[in-house]
């Protein structure tokens, strides 16, 4: 447990070092705030005992009302003292949680459902925000009180504060105990929430295509799963939850009674009393102050483990490792050379989807990468732009292994066959990478400016919500001058296999063409002109290279090659 929450603060304090700052005038502010209450107490002890004349007691309820005005000042410079610390941690969290989630190794980011990385940066993070915002942020002032009102209590009467303690001990121990359970059902709870968020914004996005296929009840009895699975398991938080609540409450009311009942039988039981009446007051006013911070722990066990169950995981991104190779060697310049040896791939723990692959791409070389559908060419693809690790073998960039290799950023780029856009206008989508960048010099380098001076509003035109107001040739198209822009040395190109027209088609071709001169392209193609324009072609078969030449020396052998072409042309 220890361990853990020292994993937990450091891994905090790597995310925000300013937590580290004054802690010495926290602490000493929350002394104040929860030691001036403790005063009162003491005041009415002598009150009592001076037989409650109004002489004698002046100078006491004089020093009790400045110290509860001390306690006052204290409590609220300390509150938004800890509000602004913690408020400015989780900004922080949040900030370096979403650079973790652009420099985290791509494969795992494929792996994690969006719904989840997006929970562990907004409503993770508001838990601890709610819980702090409920009360939680008094827990440090609470604490000092407690402490100080143990001190206080051992030098009143260490026999009356001794069953005390042995019950607050007793308490915690079965707390901790509770405690655990509770976190791993939280843990579980969030999971699954997360969970439903990943299926809501599934059959959001898919909407069209659940209506067209048909597949609402498939799709309603998926999310009415995830909802049921998520209400029950946090029900099912709520047993030890409620279980530690009546076990706080019973055990507090214990203390109260033994100190008030064994404190008058204590006193009688000497001669002379061994505890003045007013004592006997003090003491059990003091137990309300030892109390009320355990209660409130007690009352706030849920938020506050569902609080700490938010931070954790938001901790847990902001900590994730990171794609950077301590070290790295950076990509020789120039056109990349790309060597794969002996290189095989999966996908988790299922079975080998690639085997013993060895191939060398020449740098400046284009291949175009051809196989019927499920036979590797995405796979392939994927070890390069390092969207999966080979589960053997090697991969060579410029001659460097990439796990030895610094970030390729803006050296090794993917056209994808459904590239993303962002909501602005064309020459933004553009300039993306290239801020600077000539859009216009580059389009016309493509042969693309005639295309792009046809729609309404030319580089203004608004492409909206991930382009979704452009077909998918013309996002590639998009996506070509963007990569052109850039200027990388080593382009993977992953082109469309539907829903582009003859002419954007022929837009395509002409500006990949333009792409690939000067730079090595790797091309999977699903159309004969983007192989026959090609250095070489490799062929997939099965997760295998089973030829690999120039398409017309591969196109009159007997081969899969040719049997691919044929399809080709029937299409
Ligand atoms: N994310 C994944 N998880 C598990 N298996 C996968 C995943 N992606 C691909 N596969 C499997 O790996 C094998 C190779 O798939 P890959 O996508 O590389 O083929 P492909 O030749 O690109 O096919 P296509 O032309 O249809 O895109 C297939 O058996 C496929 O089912």
């Amino acid at each position: 447990m220890s361990t853990l929450v020292r994993g937990w603060s450091s891994a905090a304090l790597r995310v925000s070092p300013e937590l580290r700052q004054g802690l010495v005038l926290t602490s000493v502010l929350a002394l104040l705030a929860g030691g001036g209450r403790i005063v009162a107490p003491l005041t009415v002890q002598r009150t009592v005992d001076a037989g409650l004349g109004a002489h004698p007691v002046g100078a006491a309820v004089a020093v009790g009302a400045g110290a509860v005005l001390v306690a006052g000042a204290s409590s609220m410079v300390l509150n938004r003292r800890l509000h602004h610390r913690v408020e400015g941690h989780l900004a922080a969290l949040r900030r370096t949680g979403l650079r973790r989630v652009h420099s985290m190794p791509a494969a795992t980011v494929d792996r994690t459902p969006s719904a989840d990385l997006v929970a562990r940066l907004t409503s993770d993070v508001d838990q601890v925000t709610t819980f702090l915002q409920g009360g939680g942020i008094q827990f440090v002032t609470n604490a000092a009180q407690l402490v100080i009102a143990t001190v206080i209590l051992l030098v009143y009467s260490w026999q009356l504060a001794l069953p005390v303690l042995v019950l607050a001990a007793l308490l915690i121990a079965v707390m901790m105990g509770m405690q655990r359970l509770i976190a791993r059902r939280y843990d579980v709870a969030r999971r699954d929430l997360s969970r439903l968020q990943s299926v809501i914004a599934e059959s959001i996005a898919g909407g069209a295509v659940i209506r067209s296929t048909g597949t609402e009840d498939r799709t309603r009895a998926k999310l009415d799963d995830a909802v049921d699975r998520a209400r029950d398991s946090l029900l099912r938080t709520l047993p030890p939850l409620h279980g530690n609540t009546s076990l706080g409450e019973l055990t507090i009311s214990a203390m109260t009674v033994t100190v008030l009942l064994g404190g008058v039988w204590w006193s009688l039981g000497g001669n002379p009393p061994r505890l003045s009446a007013g004592e006997v007051v003090a003491m059990v006013f003091l137990v309300t102050f030892f109390v009320r911070p355990l209660q409130f722990l007690v009352q706030s066990l849920g938020e506050a483990q569902n609080a700490l169950t938010g931070w954790r995981r938001a901790l847990e991104l902001a900590a994730a490792p990171s794609a950077e190779v301590p070290g790295g060697a950076p990509l020789p310049g120039g056109p990349v050379e790309v060597r794969l040896r002996d290189v095989s791939a999966r996908y988790g723990d299922g079975p080998l989807v690639l085997h013993d692959v060895t191939v060398g791409i020449g740098a400046g070389e284009h291949v175009a990468v051809v196989g019927r559908t499920g036979s590797g060419k995405s796979t392939f693809a994927k070890l390069l732009t390092r969207r999966l690790d080979p589960a053997g073998g090697t991969v060579l960039l410029g001659g460097v292994p990439l796990d030895r290799l610094a970030p390729t950023a803006r050296r090794v780029v993917i056209v994808p066959q459904d590239p993303f856009l962002f909501d602005g206008t064309l020459a933004e989508n553009v300039r993306l990478g290239s801020p600077g960048g000539d859009v216009v010099r580059i389009l016309s380098e493509l042969g693309l400016h005639d295309w792009f001076a046809t729609l309404p509003d030319g580089l203004d035109t608004r492409v909206g919500l991930r382009g979704e107001r452009l077909s998918v040739g013309e996002r590639q198209l998009v996506a070509l001058a963007r990569t052109a822009l850039a200027d990388p040395d080593l382009v993977v190109y992953d082109e469309a296999t539907s829903g582009v027209d003859p002419a954007t088609d022929v837009a395509v071709q002409r500006a990949l063409a333009v792409l690939t001169r000067g730079r090595t392209t790797v091309s999977i193609a699903h159309r004969m002109l983007t192989a026959e324009t090609a250095d070489r072609v490799l062929v997939f078969d099965a997760g295998r290279i089973v030829q690999s030449g120039p398409h017309d020396v591969l196109v009159r052998e007997p081969g899969p090659y040719a049997a691919l072409i044929e399809a080709w042309s029937h299409r």
